[in-house]
């Protein structure tokens, strides 16, 4: 089984320390959120296992083989994909090429096959009808869309989410969960959102980051349940919530 390992992951910048011996493994098949203050670490330890920052020490492992060094192409190409919080998106390609481009280069397909596939990601992704539409013309959910799209025609084991629901109105944030929970049956997934309740719907498993350290990870409702949680995300005075 496909399983992603972080061990003693740590990464400063300067004097300051944004990720911090972070032990982690992420397996096929299972969903798991992220969630942490504002500047906890969360998008610098994506960016660490995606490949955009290397660590300061500690180990990142795909299966067997050690990926700490690999560049990101390297890495999607290893099966390791993100999708960004602020969309990368050229503003001159079509949606449809935007997505065939890591079809062809992430995923290695033909340009035959990457044309397939980017219709059924699209399709997928509810943006099938703006295939041809120039990625400069959408508006922020479909903007978000095109970003999973674009992570999802690398065929990544392990899939990485930043934020997608971020700025998105309530129904927007249901139809991601709807469609990150229809992911997850062949890819690993890991999910940083600021929504608790998007989390909790698509997720078995949750881990919290407090400055860079990994403070809590086990299952949802038991993770969600713990009083210091609690008192940081619903308002529950910690003594209350025991
Ligand atoms: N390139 C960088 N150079 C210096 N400091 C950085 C850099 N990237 C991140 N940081 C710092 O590292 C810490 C962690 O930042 P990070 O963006 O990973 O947090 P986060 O949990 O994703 O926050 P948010 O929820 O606000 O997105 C912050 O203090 C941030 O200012």
């Amino acid at each position: 089984m496909t399983q992603l390992t972080l061990q003693g992951v740590t990464r400063r910048f300067g004097v300051l320390t944004a990720v911090d011996a972070v032990d982690l493994s992420l397996r096929v098949g299972e969903c798991v959120g992220l969630i942490g203050p504002n500047g906890a670490g969360k998008s610098t330890l994506l960016a660490l296992m995606v490949g955009d920052l290397r660590p300061t020490s500690g180990q990142i492992s795909l299966n067997d083989t050690v990926v700490t060094r690999l560049p990101v192409p390297a890495r999607v190409r290893a099966g390791i994909a993100r999708a960004a919080q602020i969309p990368q998106i050229f503003d001159r390609l079509t949606v449809s090429e935007s997505v065939r481009l890591p079809a062809l280069y992430g995923a290695g397909l033909s340009d035959t096959q990457a044309r397939a596939e980017a219709a059924i990601v699209l399709e997928r992704c509810g943006l099938a009808d703006k295939a041809q539409a120039y990625a400069s013309a959408l508006g922020l959910l479909d903007r978000k869309r095109l970003e999973l799209a674009k992570a999802l025609a690398a065929r990544p084991r392990i899939l990485l989410l930043d934020e997608i629901a971020a700025g998105l109105t309530e129904p927007e944030v249901e139809e991601m969960v709807v469609l990150v929970k229809s992911l997850r049956d062949d890819r690993a997934i890991l999910w940083v959102e600021h929504i608790p309740m998007a989390l909790r719907e698509a997720c078995e498993r949750l881990i919290v980051m407090e400055r860079g350290v990994k403070t809590l990870d086990g299952p949802f409702a038991q993770v969600w349940s713990d009083p210091g949680l609690q008192a940081v995300y619903m308002g529950v005075p910690g003594d209350a919530a025991a």
